[in-house]
């Protein structure tokens, strides 16, 4: 079929094809030139509020996998930072490469990471998550790299649930789970205005993306790979590389929280 991907006929580059908004004015990922990301004294600092009762399931959505979170309260919440109003965390997923040496979405002064986790969030000004994703302000996602080291434990609950989801489709209850876990110490971020990085690459994100990082082993980078993009009972291919290039800024400020 020929469904949007990340390989050689399907991939970031034919997407323009099918979803015109690839060519938009406000297109995700990018280049974080951190020399040219203004420190911004009016942005306030993030306040995240994540309850561990709304994680619901893991699943593998055929271009990576998501912990998706009950949404029907305002439990698991962003606020501050650069939004106004109360976001509330939908799902979190990862990007990464096939080697240590690729695999983020965003880069910071030209370089990727071997990882990169996003969490998604929608502004409740409007009644669900669908009626967000395509607004100008509808969705808040927080991105975090992933750098090679020390094996990461709060991590590694969600690497054991992935032996239940190697293929497209699958999915099994992942409860329990406290997203905040996942945050580095620091909530330093740089912000812009952006999009999803995935088709249908509507341009509705403020992206928030972490300075700190956490880490994660070589060990576990092999985990994230012995997962599938492909259904059971088909020809298997590894699920590597799912990452959309940097776009053009097109004259986007990067605003920085901190000096
Ligand atoms: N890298 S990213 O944060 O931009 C991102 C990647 C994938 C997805 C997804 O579709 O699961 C998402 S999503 O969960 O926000 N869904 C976007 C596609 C969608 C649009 C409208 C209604 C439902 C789904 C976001
Ligand atoms: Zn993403």
């Amino acid at each position: 079929s020929n469904a949007w991907g990340y390989g050689p006929t399907n991939g970031p580059d034919t997407w323009v094809e099918r979803f015109p908004n690839a060519k938009g004015p406000r297109q995700s990922p990018i280049n974080i030139v951190t020399k040219e990301a203004q420190f911004d004294p009016s942005l306030k600092p993030l306040k995240i509020k994540y309850d561990p009762y709304n994680s619901r399931d893991i699943l593998n959505n055929g271009q990576s996998f998501q912990v998706d979170f009950v949404d029907d309260t305002d439990s698991s919440t962003l606020t501050g930072g650069p939004i106004c109003g109360t976001y509330r965390l939908n799902q979190f997923h990862f990007h990464w490469g096939a080697s240590d040496d690729r695999g983020s979405e965003h880069n910071v002064d030209g370089a990727p990471f071997p990882c990169e986790l996003h969490l998604v969030h929608w502004n409740t000004k409007y009644s669900s998550f669908r009626e967000a994703a395509d607004k100008d302000d509808g969705l808040a996602v927080i991105g975090v790299f992933l750098k090679i080291g020390a094996p990461n434990h709060q991590l590694q609950k969600v690497l054991d649930a992935l032996d239940f989801v190697k293929t497209k489709g699958k999915q099994t209850t992942f409860s329990n789970f406290d997203a905040k876990t996942l945050l580095p110490h620091s909530l330093d971020y740089w912000t812009y205005e952006g999009s999803l990085t995935t088709p249908p690459l509507l341009e509705s994100v403020t992206w928030i993306v972490l300075r700190e990082v956490i880490s994660v082993s070589s060990v576990q980078m092999a985990k994230f790979r012995s997962l599938f993009f492909t259904r059971e009972g088909e020809p298997q291919i590894s699920m590597v590389d799912n990452y959309r290039p940097p776009q053009l800024l097109q004259g986007r400020q990067v605003r920085a929280s901190f000096q």
